[in-house]
This record gives C-alpha cells, structure tokens and sequence, in this order.
C-alpha cells in the first residue's frame, strides 16, 4: 500500500516579478518532514496546462500546490477539470484576487501549513464566454481601470486610485445593459455589472456580501450610480447593498446585452471590450485547502 504521499508544486516563476527560491525551499522541506515525495512543475507559459495534464498522469499526484496569481491558478483549474485533485495556495502573483477570499495569511510558513492541511471548500467554477472563472468578472468601470492600470506604470493601490479619475469621466459610463437570468429578464443602467461567485475584489472589498462560494450559485450585481465617492469605497471598503446603488440577482446561467461595446475582465484579467457575455454554473468543483477560520 502507498503511504508516502507525491505533492506536486506547480510554481510560475515570473509571477508577482519575485524570487520563487524561498518558496521552492519552504515547499521541499515541509514536505519531506511529512515523509512525503515533492515534484516541482515550473510554467513556462507555453502548453502549461497540456504539461499539468501529462505529468499528472505520470506522478499521479495527491495534491497540487499552485504558487503564482489568479491566472496560474486558472490554468491549474483547467487542466485538472473533472478530477478530484485537492489543490493548495501559496500565492505570489501581482493579483491573488482568490486567496484574498478565502483569507489566507501573508505567512509562507502558514500558507505552507493551510495548503498541506486537511480543512477544504469544494468551490463553484463558473465558465464565462468558454474561460473559467474563479471569483469576479466585471463589466464597466473596474475593468477600465484594470486595463487603464495595466498600461500605466504605477502599481499597488495607489496606481488604481490614480487611474480611478480619467476612468470615471470616461463617457462610456453608465451604460445601459439588458440581462437576461434564468427566470427574469431586466433591463438597467449602471457603471459596473459584476458576476460573482466571490465575495470579494482582489482589492480587499467585500462587493458580494450575501455570495458564497460553494452553494451552485453566482450573484449578477449592477452598480447603478455613477458617484465617485460610492465607486471608492466598493473597491476599498466593505460595500452597504444599498438598493438604490445596486441591484443583485442570484442565479446559474446569465446573458448580458449591452448596446456598446464596454471593457470586460475576469479573475482580474482585462478581455476586451464586449457587448454580450454568457455565463453558467459549471458542475465541476474545485477542492482547495482553506483556513479552518473560513466561514464559506
Ligand atoms: N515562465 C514564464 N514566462 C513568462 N510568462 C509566464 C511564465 N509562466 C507563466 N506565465 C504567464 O503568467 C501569466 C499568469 O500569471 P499570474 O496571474 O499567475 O501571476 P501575476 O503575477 O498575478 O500575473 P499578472 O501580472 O498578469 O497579474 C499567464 O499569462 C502565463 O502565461
């Protein structure tokens, strides 16, 4: 009988632009105190997901550790869709919008020791226009300045407020959307419409208090005023769901009409600019190890 467990720690060097080293040597060594066999996948960026597929089917795995931001994870989730693989966080990229929800600590040492633990949420996956989605995507003003950020020089926070302004007076805002759910069809006027299996932006803000991650169900939420002030705080603070600021409807499958074509990112990842997006609960979950304090 096989006693020792194979953890297989897929680690995307460029991620978050830091030195992987540390992690790599943290990994090793908590997994041999566990009398356990580590194998290390390094993405190259190239058939990443192809590579995942085959070397698990070679080293049967017990569990995935993934380091890197959302879209290491994205292409961990893809590649392992329909298995029932246990997956673990140490994030290290510029944007971990996913172990922001879940509260995983700064810690490598205890992001080592929740991710090899034995306390798991088995998590909703949504597919959006064919991409997997893990948290949020949005419509409107906060992929605007996603993209707005992406091409400017100044990161962190700082670099988002200071893209907030020109992004705001942007005349593309509000705009009008149709939406159409599994039983309501509506139509309404906002700046953002976010569809969200999370709670939470990769900023920290707590946009989606009523969503939880593992019920078969995502929120479509549209933030209808165009204030500066409101727009703020959803992204920095924890959001009243006021009515009259935004709408949320609870649902499985959505289509969004806009009649302009409106910036569109998921997972914090810019996608272009849309004006009809489809998106659907999927029956895969994905099992990832959590803090024991996570409350989903
Ligand atoms: N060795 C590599 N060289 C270049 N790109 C890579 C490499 N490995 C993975 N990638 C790319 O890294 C991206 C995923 O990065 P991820 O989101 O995990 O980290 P990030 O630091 O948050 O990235 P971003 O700065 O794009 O938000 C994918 O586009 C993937 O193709």
């Amino acid at each position: 009988m096989k006693t020792q467990k194979t953890i297989l720690l897929v680690i995307n060097p460029i991620a978050g632009g830091t030195d992987k080293k540390p992690i790599i040597e943290a990994f090793k060594k908590h997994v041999s105190q566990n009398n356990d066999e580590s194998i290390i996948y390094e993405t190259t960026g190239k058939n990443d997901k192809k590579a995942i597929q085959d070397l698990i089917t070679e080293k049967q795995p017990d569990r995935i550790l993934i380091s890197g931001g959302d879209g290491t994870i994205r292409e961990v989730a893809d590649a392992i869709k329909g298995e029932s693989l246990k997956i673990g966080l140490l994030p290290s990229g510029s944007a971990n919008g996913l172990a922001t929800n879940f509260d995983i600590p700064d810690s490598l040492e205890k992001q080592l020791k929740i991710a090899l633990g034995e306390h798991f949420i088995a998590m909703d996956l949504l597919e959006i226009d064919g991409f997997t989605c893990l948290h949020i995507a949005d419509l409107g003003v906060n992929a605007q300045l996603i993209e707005n950020y992406e091409k400017s020089e100044i990161r962190g926070k700082l670099g988002y407020l200071i893209q907030a302004f020109p992004t705001l007076i942007n005349n593309d805002f509000p705009f009008e959307v149709k939406i159409e759910c599994d039983d309501e069809t509506c139509i309404e006027e906002g700046v953002l419409v976010a569809i969200a299996n999370a709670n939470k932006f990769g900023t920290g803000a707590k946009i989606n208090p009523t969503g939880k991650m593992d019920d078969g169900i995502f929120e479509v939420l549209v933030f209808k005023n165009f204030s500066i002030k409101g727009i703020l705080e959803t992204f920095y603070d924890d959001v009243q769901l006021d009515p009259d600021f935004v709408k949320v409807i609870k649902c499985k499958e959505v289509s969004i009409h806009s009649k302009k074509p409106i910036a569109f990112q998921i997972d914090g990842e810019f996608m272009g600019e849309k004006q009809l997006i489809k998106a659907k609960m999927t029956d895969s979950k994905l099992t990832i190890a959590i803090p024991k304090s996570f409350n989903p």
